[in-house]
């Protein structure tokens, strides 16, 4: 299908410069697949739909004025058609590199002769070669905006975008939200990114990574590995990058993924920053979870011996690490430090401690505490997630420990309604049998909930003999005695709560 046949069907309604711009360089717009060889380049079959879902009039517009401004000067094939956007290649404007072909014969021709160290001016010195481009050009459609929602809702840099329900709008915030990732990533010059130049509505210029004959450098799944200790480096060099990203960038890619790195001149680029958040992002510590788990996917299925999903969520968010005396934004450090500390997963008991730890509610700060996590909180179990995840993993993360914080939780929802009842009448020696009556049914339905569900009536308290029953019981009434003496009552708790809540 010839271009040109294809933008006469593109719904131009109204006809206006929208035309006198198509007529222009429409014959510039290349859409099919992108092989800058020196083959010849295959006819513009141009993708209907990657027409009509990116390339609509507006954004050749953008283009237009991308083009006039010198920021590109020519628009080439399709690298990558994506669900959210398409990846096209360009080649810089006058404005950037001044060796640019003074002539402008046919794009056909520039593009057969593609020669990027060709030497336009004849003259001797060894020039750069053609800076080159990716542009990325999101599409409009609403449908594909209706699950990036909750990574823009919540997101403080994004609070007074009312337009949440205007996809137009919706799409022009995700293009410079993935525009201003970018440049902080790059600019902490800590991990490497293609470099941000430009971005206007739904167009995102970014620089190309060029693999060096024409094509784009490869995603780290489709990457040629050398051997088996090269993807060990890989998968070191991830988790790495995804600390580097939380402690320096403050950010969660929330995507990151074997298709969302590319291997560039031998260093993994990350790429796809659109959907990253900040860590104060209400789903953060959810999608920087997902991320580790979808790196150990990958890396698992490659064969390399994986660490606990949760011993790499703790290296991210440790501020601090034990024995490094390295430089915490040093690449090569961390990633020694990563090799030599981080203990690896140990199959069939890791299994069971990530699968706890997948499905652990994470609190960042009091505000986000529940009142029955409060308990674990006053009573010193944890403060906030730091210590909660930072140190002594086994105890936080072992099954049964966390049996036995819901066993506590169980025991200390007992004091609530104790506290309710003492609250009320403090002396009142009934609470006590009440509460032992209650106590004695907690008990019986308290089962061991890592045990398996067929012996659980045998497991029950139901089948002790009496003396050692009222034994346990004496002992019982004693130590929540002792408790509620130090208890915090449940009218403080509220305030601090809600103190803490405020100060947010
Ligand atoms: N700067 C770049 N240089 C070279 N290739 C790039 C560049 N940016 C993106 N690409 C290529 O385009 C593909 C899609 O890019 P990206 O992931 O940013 O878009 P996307 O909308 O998320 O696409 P998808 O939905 O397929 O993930 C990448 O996998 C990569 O192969
Ligand atoms: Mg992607």
């Amino acid at each position: 299908m010839v271009l040109d046949d294809d933008f006469q069907k593109l719904d131009l309604s109204n006809n206006h410069d929208n035309n006198r711009i198509l007529d222009k360089h429409g014959h510039k717009i290349k859409t099919d697949e992108f092989s800058i060889s020196r083959g010849k380049t295959n006819k513009d079959k141009a993708n209907r739909a990657t027409v009509e879902n990116v390339l609509d009039p507006r954004t050749m517009r953008f283009l237009k004025a991308l083009t006039s401004r010198g920021i590109i000067s020519d628009f080439n094939g399709c690298i990558s058609t994506g669900k959210e956007a398409n990846v096209y290649h360009a080649f810089a404007g006058d404005t950037i590199s001044p060796f640019e072909p003074k002539t402008h014969d046919s794009f056909e021709n520039l593009v057969n002769t593609y020669d990027p160290y060709s030497n336009p001016n004849n003259n001797d010195t060894i020039l750069e070669p053609r800076k080159e481009y990716a542009i990325k050009i999101y599409k409009t459609s609403i449908l594909v905006f209706k699950d990036r929602e909750r990574y823009v809702d919540g997101e403080y840099r994004f609070r007074n975008s009312r337009s949440q329900h205007n996809p137009r709008k919706m799409i022009k915030i995700w293009a410079e939200k993935e525009f201003r990732n970018l440049k902080r990533i790059y600019q902490s010059k800590v991990i490497p990114v293609p470099k941000p130049i430009e971005v206007k509505n739904n167009v995102l210029v970014m620089e190309f990574l060029n693999r060096g004959d024409g094509f784009a450098s490869p995603r780290l799944k489709d990457y040629p590995y050398k051997d088996h200790n090269d993807i060990v480096h890989y998968y070191h060099t991830m988790i790495v990058y995804i600390r580097l990203l939380y402690q320096v960038c403050r950010l969660v890619h929330a995507d990151l993924s074997e298709y969302n790195t590319l291997v560039h001149k031998n260093k993994l680029y990350v790429i796809d920053v659109s959907q990253s958040v900040e860590p104060e992002h209400p789903m953060s510590l959810d999608f920087l979870r997902m991320d580790i788990k979808n790196i150990n996917n990958y890396f698992e299925r490659m064969g390399v011996a994986i660490f606990a999903e949760r011993i790499i969520f703790q290296f991210t968010i440790s501020e601090t690490l034990d024995n490094f005396n390295g430089n915490y934004s040093n690449e090569d450090d961390l990633r020694m430090y990563v090799k030599n500390n981080l203990p690896l997963k140990v199959p069939g008991k890791d299994d069971a401690e990530d699968e706890i730890f997948r499905s652990l509610h994470l609190v960042r700060n009091l505000g986000g505490l529940e009142e029955r996590d409060f308990d674990r909180y006053t009573d010193g179990k944890f403060d906030l997630l730091k210590s909660l995840i930072a140190h002594d993993n086994e105890k936080n993360f072992s099954a049964s420990e966390q049996y036995n914080f819901e066993d506590n939780t169980l025991s200390n929802d007992d004091d609530d309604n104790e506290d309710d009842i003492s609250n009320s009448d403090p002396d009142n020696s009934d609470s006590d049998d009440s509460d032992s009556d209650s106590d004695d049914n907690d008990d019986d339905d308290k089962v061991d909930v890592f045990e398996d569900k067929k012996d659980k009536v045998l497991k029950g308290k139901k089948y002790e003999d009496k003396e050692e029953k009222k034994q346990r019981k004496q002992e019982a009434k004693e130590s929540k005695r002792e408790k509620r003496k130090t208890k915090v009552k449940k009218h403080i708790k509220k305030k601090l709560v809600n103190k803490t809540k405020s100060k947010k």
